[in-house]
Protein backbone atom coordinates (compact mmCIF):
# COMPACT_ATOMS: atom_id res chain seq x y z
CA UNK A 1 0.00 0.00 0.00
CA UNK A 2 1.43 3.20 -0.95
CA UNK A 3 1.42 5.52 1.98
CA UNK A 4 0.27 9.09 1.34
CA UNK A 5 3.10 12.30 1.97
CA UNK A 6 3.13 13.19 5.69
CA UNK A 7 0.70 15.89 6.64
CA UNK A 8 1.06 19.18 4.98
CA UNK A 9 2.30 21.29 8.13
CA UNK A 10 5.41 19.07 8.21
CA UNK A 11 6.70 18.46 12.03
CA UNK A 12 3.90 17.80 14.79
CA UNK A 13 1.95 21.01 15.59
CA UNK A 14 1.48 21.69 19.31
CA UNK A 15 -2.28 20.47 19.03
CA UNK A 16 -0.98 17.41 17.86
CA UNK A 17 -2.06 14.64 20.39
CA UNK A 18 1.88 13.34 20.79
CA UNK A 19 3.07 16.62 22.43
CA UNK A 20 0.14 17.30 24.75
CA UNK A 21 1.26 18.37 27.68
CA UNK A 22 0.26 21.43 28.08
CA UNK A 23 0.76 22.73 31.76
CA UNK A 24 -3.04 22.96 33.26
CA UNK A 25 -3.21 26.54 34.69
CA UNK A 26 -6.05 25.23 37.19
CA UNK A 27 -4.45 25.43 40.46
CA UNK A 28 -5.20 22.43 42.20
CA UNK A 29 -5.40 21.29 45.87
CA UNK A 30 -6.21 24.65 48.52
CA UNK A 31 -3.56 25.29 50.80
CA UNK A 32 -5.13 24.61 54.17
CA UNK A 33 -6.48 27.98 55.67
CA UNK A 34 -6.57 29.38 52.38
CA UNK A 35 -10.30 29.93 50.36
CA UNK A 36 -9.72 27.02 47.90
CA UNK A 37 -9.47 28.08 44.53
CA UNK A 38 -12.73 28.76 42.51
CA UNK A 39 -12.18 26.13 39.84
CA UNK A 40 -14.35 25.70 36.95
CA UNK A 41 -16.77 22.57 37.99
CA UNK A 42 -19.48 20.85 36.61
CA UNK A 43 -22.60 21.22 38.54
CA UNK A 44 -25.37 19.76 37.66
CA UNK A 45 -23.35 18.49 34.36
CA UNK A 46 -22.51 22.26 33.36
CA UNK A 47 -19.53 24.03 33.84
CA UNK A 48 -20.07 26.89 36.08
CA UNK A 49 -17.75 29.12 33.94
CA UNK A 50 -15.49 30.80 37.04
CA UNK A 51 -14.86 34.72 37.64
CA UNK A 52 -11.43 35.36 38.87
CA UNK A 53 -9.79 32.26 40.09
CA UNK A 54 -8.74 32.42 43.63
CA UNK A 55 -4.92 32.96 44.17
CA UNK A 56 -2.55 30.86 42.14
CA UNK A 57 0.31 28.34 42.98
CA UNK A 58 3.05 27.91 41.08
CA UNK A 59 1.06 27.10 37.74
CA UNK A 60 3.69 24.00 37.26
CA UNK A 61 3.29 22.27 40.58
CA UNK A 62 0.05 22.86 39.87
CA UNK A 63 -0.16 21.10 36.77
CA UNK A 64 1.47 18.09 37.99
CA UNK A 65 -1.20 17.91 41.47
CA UNK A 66 -3.86 17.54 38.65
CA UNK A 67 -2.28 15.08 36.43
CA UNK A 68 -1.58 13.18 39.94
CA UNK A 69 -5.27 13.67 40.69
CA UNK A 70 -6.36 12.14 37.70
CA UNK A 71 -3.81 9.19 37.61
CA UNK A 72 -5.83 8.10 41.04
CA UNK A 73 -9.08 9.29 40.28
CA UNK A 74 -11.75 5.88 39.93
CA UNK A 75 -13.09 6.40 36.30
CA UNK A 76 -15.18 4.30 33.31
CA UNK A 77 -14.74 4.72 29.65
CA UNK A 78 -17.58 4.40 27.34
CA UNK A 79 -15.75 4.92 23.65
CA UNK A 80 -12.98 2.93 23.53
CA UNK A 81 -11.95 0.50 20.31
CA UNK A 82 -10.89 -3.08 21.07
CA UNK A 83 -8.17 -3.36 18.54
CA UNK A 84 -7.67 0.29 18.60
CA UNK A 85 -6.31 -0.19 21.81
CA UNK A 86 -3.81 -2.54 21.14
CA UNK A 87 -0.84 -1.53 22.80
CA UNK A 88 2.59 -0.71 20.79
CA UNK A 89 3.90 -3.73 22.95
CA UNK A 90 1.69 -6.09 21.62
CA UNK A 91 1.17 -4.85 17.79
CA UNK A 92 4.74 -5.23 17.63
CA UNK A 93 4.37 -8.54 19.32
CA UNK A 94 1.74 -9.52 16.81
CA UNK A 95 3.64 -8.27 13.47
CA UNK A 96 6.42 -10.08 14.43
CA UNK A 97 4.29 -13.64 14.44
CA UNK A 98 2.94 -12.01 10.67
CA UNK A 99 6.03 -11.25 8.79
CA UNK A 100 4.13 -10.35 5.62
CA UNK A 101 2.48 -7.96 7.54
CA UNK A 102 3.52 -3.90 6.47
CA UNK A 103 3.07 -2.75 10.39
CA UNK A 104 6.39 -2.20 11.76
CA UNK A 105 7.39 -4.62 14.68
CA UNK A 106 9.26 -1.98 16.70
CA UNK A 107 7.24 0.24 18.84
CA UNK A 108 8.70 3.58 17.64
CA UNK A 109 8.56 2.93 14.29
CA UNK A 110 4.28 2.61 14.94
CA UNK A 111 4.50 6.31 16.07
CA UNK A 112 5.28 7.53 12.68
CA UNK A 113 2.98 4.69 11.53
CA UNK A 114 0.27 5.97 13.70
CA UNK A 115 0.70 9.47 12.49
CA UNK A 116 -2.91 10.06 9.98
CA UNK A 117 -3.14 12.25 6.97
CA UNK A 118 -7.19 12.05 7.17
CA UNK A 119 -9.68 9.98 8.33
CA UNK A 120 -9.71 7.52 5.59
CA UNK A 121 -5.58 7.02 6.30
CA UNK A 122 -6.66 6.38 9.73
CA UNK A 123 -9.00 3.47 8.98
CA UNK A 124 -6.45 2.07 6.48
CA UNK A 125 -3.75 2.14 9.00
CA UNK A 126 -6.55 0.57 11.93
CA UNK A 127 -7.16 -2.45 8.94
CA UNK A 128 -3.60 -3.28 8.88
CA UNK A 129 -3.99 -3.58 12.19
CA UNK A 130 -7.13 -5.90 12.58
CA UNK A 131 -5.77 -8.26 10.13
CA UNK A 132 -2.74 -8.99 12.42
CA UNK A 133 -5.64 -11.14 15.32
CA UNK A 134 -5.85 -13.89 13.28
CA UNK A 135 -6.21 -16.42 16.00
CA UNK A 136 -8.75 -17.00 19.19
CA UNK A 137 -5.53 -16.65 21.32
CA UNK A 138 -4.17 -12.91 19.77
CA UNK A 139 -7.80 -12.37 20.53
CA UNK A 140 -7.54 -12.96 24.08
CA UNK A 141 -3.99 -11.71 24.67
CA UNK A 142 -5.15 -8.33 22.97
CA UNK A 143 -8.65 -8.27 25.00
CA UNK A 144 -5.97 -8.92 28.67
CA UNK A 145 -3.51 -6.60 27.74
CA UNK A 146 -6.43 -3.82 27.08
CA UNK A 147 -7.49 -4.30 30.51
CA UNK A 148 -4.14 -4.31 31.81
CA UNK A 149 -3.39 -1.23 30.57
CA UNK A 150 -6.52 0.32 31.48
CA UNK A 151 -6.51 -0.95 34.88
CA UNK A 152 -3.00 0.77 35.39
CA UNK A 153 -5.35 4.26 34.77
CA UNK A 154 -7.42 3.66 37.55
CA UNK A 155 -10.58 2.78 34.92
CA UNK A 156 -12.73 0.47 36.67
CA UNK A 157 -14.86 -0.08 34.54
CA UNK A 158 -15.05 -0.08 30.41
CA UNK A 159 -17.55 -0.42 27.68
CA UNK A 160 -15.18 -2.24 24.99
CA UNK A 161 -16.07 -1.57 21.41
CA UNK A 162 -15.25 -4.67 19.75
CA UNK A 163 -16.04 -5.33 15.60
CA UNK A 164 -16.58 -8.79 15.63
CA UNK A 165 -17.52 -8.89 11.74
CA UNK A 166 -14.01 -7.86 10.98
CA UNK A 167 -12.72 -10.85 12.83
CA UNK A 168 -15.55 -13.32 11.63
CA UNK A 169 -14.86 -12.49 8.01
CA UNK A 170 -10.95 -12.94 8.51
CA UNK A 171 -11.60 -16.50 9.47
CA UNK A 172 -11.83 -16.59 13.05
CA UNK A 173 -14.44 -18.83 14.17
CA UNK A 174 -17.24 -17.29 15.72
CA UNK A 175 -18.02 -19.54 18.51
CA UNK A 176 -13.79 -18.96 19.53
CA UNK A 177 -13.95 -15.49 19.13
CA UNK A 178 -16.57 -15.10 21.69
CA UNK A 179 -15.09 -17.04 24.28
CA UNK A 180 -11.93 -15.62 24.06
CA UNK A 181 -13.51 -12.20 24.97
CA UNK A 182 -15.45 -13.73 27.80
CA UNK A 183 -12.44 -15.53 29.06
CA UNK A 184 -10.11 -12.13 29.26
CA UNK A 185 -13.41 -10.28 30.49
CA UNK A 186 -13.05 -12.52 33.51
CA UNK A 187 -9.91 -13.03 33.95
CA UNK A 188 -9.31 -9.47 34.04
CA UNK A 189 -11.90 -9.05 36.62
CA UNK A 190 -10.47 -11.06 38.54
CA UNK A 191 -6.86 -9.92 38.01
CA UNK A 192 -7.18 -6.10 37.69
CA UNK A 193 -10.74 -5.43 39.39
CA UNK A 194 -11.68 -3.86 36.27
CA UNK A 195 -15.25 -4.64 35.08
CA UNK A 196 -15.31 -4.98 30.80
CA UNK A 197 -18.64 -4.81 28.95
CA UNK A 198 -18.91 -5.30 25.05
CA UNK A 199 -20.26 -3.20 22.73
CA UNK A 200 -20.42 -4.99 19.42
CA UNK A 201 -20.47 -2.42 16.27
CA UNK A 202 -21.31 -2.52 12.71
CA UNK A 203 -18.05 -1.14 10.69
CA UNK A 204 -20.63 0.80 8.23
CA UNK A 205 -18.39 1.10 5.13
CA UNK A 206 -18.66 -2.84 4.97
CA UNK A 207 -22.23 -2.38 4.60
CA UNK A 208 -25.53 -4.42 4.88
CA UNK A 209 -23.34 -8.00 4.97
CA UNK A 210 -21.55 -6.31 7.74
CA UNK A 211 -24.58 -5.06 9.67
CA UNK A 212 -26.66 -8.53 8.95
CA UNK A 213 -23.31 -10.49 10.62
CA UNK A 214 -23.03 -8.09 12.97
CA UNK A 215 -26.68 -8.13 14.64
CA UNK A 216 -26.51 -12.14 14.33
CA UNK A 217 -23.87 -12.37 16.42
CA UNK A 218 -24.86 -9.81 18.73
CA UNK A 219 -28.48 -11.52 19.33
CA UNK A 220 -27.90 -15.47 18.32
CA UNK A 221 -28.24 -16.97 21.65
CA UNK A 222 -26.37 -19.04 20.84
CA UNK A 223 -23.21 -16.88 20.37
CA UNK A 224 -24.17 -13.68 22.01
CA UNK A 225 -21.35 -12.92 24.84
CA UNK A 226 -23.02 -12.33 28.34
CA UNK A 227 -20.72 -8.94 28.63
CA UNK A 228 -22.93 -7.52 25.95
CA UNK A 229 -24.30 -4.61 26.38
CA UNK A 230 -24.98 -2.46 23.60
CA UNK A 231 -24.84 -2.01 19.63
CA UNK A 232 -22.57 0.80 17.51
CA UNK A 233 -21.62 1.82 14.37
CA UNK A 234 -18.18 2.81 13.78
CA UNK A 235 -16.10 3.10 10.31
CA UNK A 236 -16.20 6.41 7.69
CA UNK A 237 -19.19 7.91 8.03
CA UNK A 238 -19.18 9.87 4.51
CA UNK A 239 -21.03 7.43 2.02
CA UNK A 240 -22.30 5.81 4.93
CA UNK A 241 -26.58 7.08 5.31
CA UNK A 242 -27.11 6.00 9.11
CA UNK A 243 -31.09 5.15 8.22
CA UNK A 244 -29.96 2.10 6.11
CA UNK A 245 -28.97 0.64 9.18
CA UNK A 246 -32.49 0.95 11.26
CA UNK A 247 -33.65 -2.59 10.65
CA UNK A 248 -30.57 -3.69 12.83
CA UNK A 249 -30.70 -1.45 15.34
CA UNK A 250 -34.19 -2.51 15.60
CA UNK A 251 -33.05 -5.83 16.20
CA UNK A 252 -30.70 -5.37 18.69
CA UNK A 253 -32.58 -2.83 20.74
CA UNK A 254 -35.52 -5.51 20.71
CA UNK A 255 -32.88 -8.04 22.29
CA UNK A 256 -31.86 -5.68 25.30
CA UNK A 257 -28.87 -3.76 23.67
CA UNK A 258 -28.58 -0.24 23.68
CA UNK A 259 -27.63 2.09 21.09
CA UNK A 260 -24.32 4.08 20.81
CA UNK A 261 -23.48 5.06 16.93
CA UNK A 262 -20.69 7.23 15.84
CA UNK A 263 -21.94 9.77 14.73
CA UNK A 264 -21.00 13.85 13.54
CA UNK A 265 -17.12 12.64 13.96
CA UNK A 266 -16.23 13.54 10.00
CA UNK A 267 -20.20 14.31 8.87
CA UNK A 268 -22.56 17.54 9.99
CA UNK A 269 -25.20 17.21 12.46
CA UNK A 270 -28.11 15.53 10.21
CA UNK A 271 -25.67 12.36 10.96
CA UNK A 272 -26.24 12.84 14.51
CA UNK A 273 -30.03 13.64 13.96
CA UNK A 274 -30.15 10.31 11.87
CA UNK A 275 -28.64 8.46 14.82
CA UNK A 276 -31.25 9.64 17.32
CA UNK A 277 -34.06 9.19 15.41
CA UNK A 278 -33.32 6.11 13.23
CA UNK A 279 -30.91 4.17 15.27
CA UNK A 280 -32.71 4.74 18.60
CA UNK A 281 -29.62 6.27 20.01
CA UNK A 282 -28.86 6.60 23.60
CA UNK A 283 -25.67 8.25 23.47
CA UNK A 284 -23.69 9.47 20.55
CA UNK A 285 -19.89 8.39 19.95
CA UNK A 286 -18.13 12.08 19.29
CA UNK A 287 -21.38 14.01 18.48
CA UNK A 288 -18.78 16.81 17.51
CA UNK A 289 -20.69 18.63 14.72
CA UNK A 290 -23.88 19.20 16.54
CA UNK A 291 -22.25 22.22 17.65
CA UNK A 292 -23.40 23.40 14.30
CA UNK A 293 -26.91 22.91 15.34
CA UNK A 294 -28.29 24.91 18.47
CA UNK A 295 -31.73 22.92 18.15
CA UNK A 296 -29.84 19.68 18.24
CA UNK A 297 -27.56 20.78 21.10
CA UNK A 298 -30.89 21.66 23.44
CA UNK A 299 -32.01 18.17 22.14
CA UNK A 300 -29.28 16.36 23.34
CA UNK A 301 -29.28 18.41 26.65
CA UNK A 302 -33.38 18.12 27.48
CA UNK A 303 -33.47 14.61 26.81
CA UNK A 304 -30.06 14.01 28.80
CA UNK A 305 -28.21 11.84 25.86
CA UNK A 306 -24.51 11.98 26.60
CA UNK A 307 -21.86 12.57 24.10
CA UNK A 308 -18.89 10.50 23.70
CA UNK A 309 -16.52 13.20 23.47
CA UNK A 310 -12.62 11.90 22.65
CA UNK A 311 -10.35 14.90 22.12
CA UNK A 312 -7.51 14.14 20.81
CA UNK A 313 -8.91 11.45 18.39
CA UNK A 314 -10.82 14.46 17.07
CA UNK A 315 -7.16 16.11 16.32
CA UNK A 316 -5.39 13.01 15.11
CA UNK A 317 -7.97 12.28 12.79
CA UNK A 318 -8.39 15.40 11.47
CA UNK A 319 -12.00 15.76 12.48
CA UNK A 320 -11.47 19.05 14.17
CA UNK A 321 -8.47 21.17 13.46
CA UNK A 322 -7.12 22.25 16.99
CA UNK A 323 -7.36 21.10 20.66
CA UNK A 324 -8.76 25.04 21.02
CA UNK A 325 -10.96 25.11 18.39
CA UNK A 326 -12.70 21.71 19.49
CA UNK A 327 -16.43 22.32 20.64
CA UNK A 328 -16.66 20.13 23.70
CA UNK A 329 -16.86 24.16 25.47
CA UNK A 330 -20.02 24.43 23.50
CA UNK A 331 -21.93 21.28 24.70
CA UNK A 332 -21.24 22.02 28.68
CA UNK A 333 -22.33 25.62 27.98
CA UNK A 334 -25.46 23.71 26.28
CA UNK A 335 -25.57 22.05 29.80
CA UNK A 336 -25.07 18.46 27.50
CA UNK A 337 -23.60 16.00 29.66
CA UNK A 338 -20.31 14.73 28.01
CA UNK A 339 -18.21 12.31 28.88
CA UNK A 340 -14.51 12.34 28.18
CA UNK A 341 -13.08 8.63 26.11
CA UNK A 342 -9.54 7.84 24.36
CA UNK A 343 -11.02 5.95 21.22
CA UNK A 344 -8.29 4.27 19.85
CA UNK A 345 -5.34 5.48 22.74
CA UNK A 346 -2.26 4.30 21.48
CA UNK A 347 -3.38 5.30 17.98
CA UNK A 348 -3.65 8.63 19.07
CA UNK A 349 -0.52 9.16 21.27
CA UNK A 350 -2.59 9.64 24.20
CA UNK A 351 -4.79 7.60 27.44
CA UNK A 352 -7.78 8.06 29.14
CA UNK A 353 -5.85 9.96 31.63
CA UNK A 354 -4.47 12.55 29.23
CA UNK A 355 -8.14 12.98 27.71
CA UNK A 356 -9.03 13.94 31.16
CA UNK A 357 -5.57 16.34 31.28
CA UNK A 358 -6.61 17.83 28.03
CA UNK A 359 -10.62 18.32 28.95
CA UNK A 360 -9.51 19.88 32.34
CA UNK A 361 -7.60 22.43 29.85
CA UNK A 362 -10.20 22.89 27.80
CA UNK A 363 -12.59 23.66 30.53
CA UNK A 364 -11.07 24.88 32.68
CA UNK A 365 -11.21 22.66 35.94
CA UNK A 366 -10.33 21.68 39.16
CA UNK A 367 -10.42 18.64 40.97
CA UNK A 368 -13.97 18.67 41.54
CA UNK A 369 -15.02 19.24 37.65
CA UNK A 370 -12.79 16.08 36.81
CA UNK A 371 -14.71 14.00 40.06
CA UNK A 372 -17.84 15.30 37.90
CA UNK A 373 -16.77 14.42 34.63
CA UNK A 374 -15.84 10.68 35.59
CA UNK A 375 -19.16 10.33 37.81
CA UNK A 376 -20.85 11.30 34.08
CA UNK A 377 -19.63 8.18 32.87
CA UNK A 378 -20.36 6.07 35.40
CA UNK A 379 -24.54 8.08 35.08
CA UNK A 380 -24.25 7.13 31.62
CA UNK A 381 -23.10 3.79 31.41
CA UNK A 382 -24.84 0.66 30.92
CA UNK A 383 -23.52 -1.04 34.51
CA UNK A 384 -25.96 -2.20 36.70
CA UNK A 385 -27.16 -0.19 39.73
CA UNK A 386 -25.49 -1.08 42.32
CA UNK A 387 -21.80 -1.19 40.31
CA UNK A 388 -22.43 2.25 39.30
CA UNK A 389 -23.08 3.09 42.94
CA UNK A 390 -19.74 1.39 43.91
CA UNK A 391 -17.71 3.45 41.28
CA UNK A 392 -19.49 6.51 42.05
CA UNK A 393 -18.70 6.35 46.35
CA UNK A 394 -14.68 5.31 45.26
CA UNK A 395 -14.73 9.29 42.90
CA UNK A 396 -16.15 10.36 46.25
CA UNK A 397 -13.96 8.87 48.77
CA UNK A 398 -11.03 9.64 46.56
CA UNK A 399 -11.88 13.61 45.49
CA UNK A 400 -12.72 13.90 49.17
CA UNK A 401 -9.35 12.26 50.22
CA UNK A 402 -7.38 14.29 47.93
CA UNK A 403 -8.71 17.64 48.87
CA UNK A 404 -8.41 16.98 52.63
CA UNK A 405 -7.12 19.91 54.30
N1 LIG B 1 -12.85 7.15 15.77
C1 LIG B 1 -13.41 6.15 15.08
N2 LIG B 1 -14.44 6.42 14.27
C2 LIG B 1 -15.05 5.43 13.59
N3 LIG B 1 -14.68 4.12 13.64
C3 LIG B 1 -13.64 3.81 14.43
C4 LIG B 1 -12.97 4.80 15.18
N4 LIG B 1 -11.98 4.20 15.88
C5 LIG B 1 -12.02 2.90 15.59
N5 LIG B 1 -13.02 2.66 14.72
C6 LIG B 1 -13.30 1.33 14.22
O1 LIG B 1 -12.84 1.36 12.87
C7 LIG B 1 -13.44 0.26 12.25
C8 LIG B 1 -13.62 0.61 10.82
C9 LIG B 1 -13.75 -0.66 10.03
C10 LIG B 1 -14.21 -0.33 8.64
O2 LIG B 1 -14.54 0.79 8.37
C11 LIG B 1 -14.25 -1.40 7.65
C12 LIG B 1 -14.60 -1.08 6.34
C13 LIG B 1 -14.60 -2.10 5.40
C14 LIG B 1 -14.27 -3.40 5.73
C15 LIG B 1 -13.91 -3.69 7.03
C16 LIG B 1 -13.52 -5.08 7.43
O3 LIG B 1 -13.35 -5.36 8.63
O4 LIG B 1 -13.35 -5.92 6.53
C17 LIG B 1 -13.92 -2.70 8.02
C18 LIG B 1 -14.75 -0.01 12.96
O5 LIG B 1 -14.72 -1.32 13.37
C19 LIG B 1 -14.74 0.93 14.15
O6 LIG B 1 -15.14 0.25 15.33
ZN1 LIG C 1 -14.73 5.53 18.03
Amino acid sequence: MLRPAPPPHGPPAYDDPRVIDQPITRVSRPRPGRRRSRGGTLTDHRAVPDGPTGPTSDAGSAARDLHAFIAGLPKAELHVHHVGSASPRIVSELAARHPDSQVPTDPEALVDYFTFTDFAHFIDVYLSVVDLIRTPEDVRLLTYEVARDMARQQVRYAELTITPYSSTKRGIDARAFMDAIEDARKAAEADFGTVLRWCFDIPGEAGLASADETVRLATDDALRPEGLVSFGLGGPEIGVPRPQFKPHFDRAVAAGLHSVPHAGETTGPETVWDALTELRAERIGHGTSSAKDPKLLAHLAEHRIALEVCPTSNIATRAVRTLDEHPIKEFVRAGILVTINSDDPPMFGTDLNNEYAVAARLLDLDEQGLAALAKNAVEVSFLDAAGKARIMDEIDTYTAAWLAP
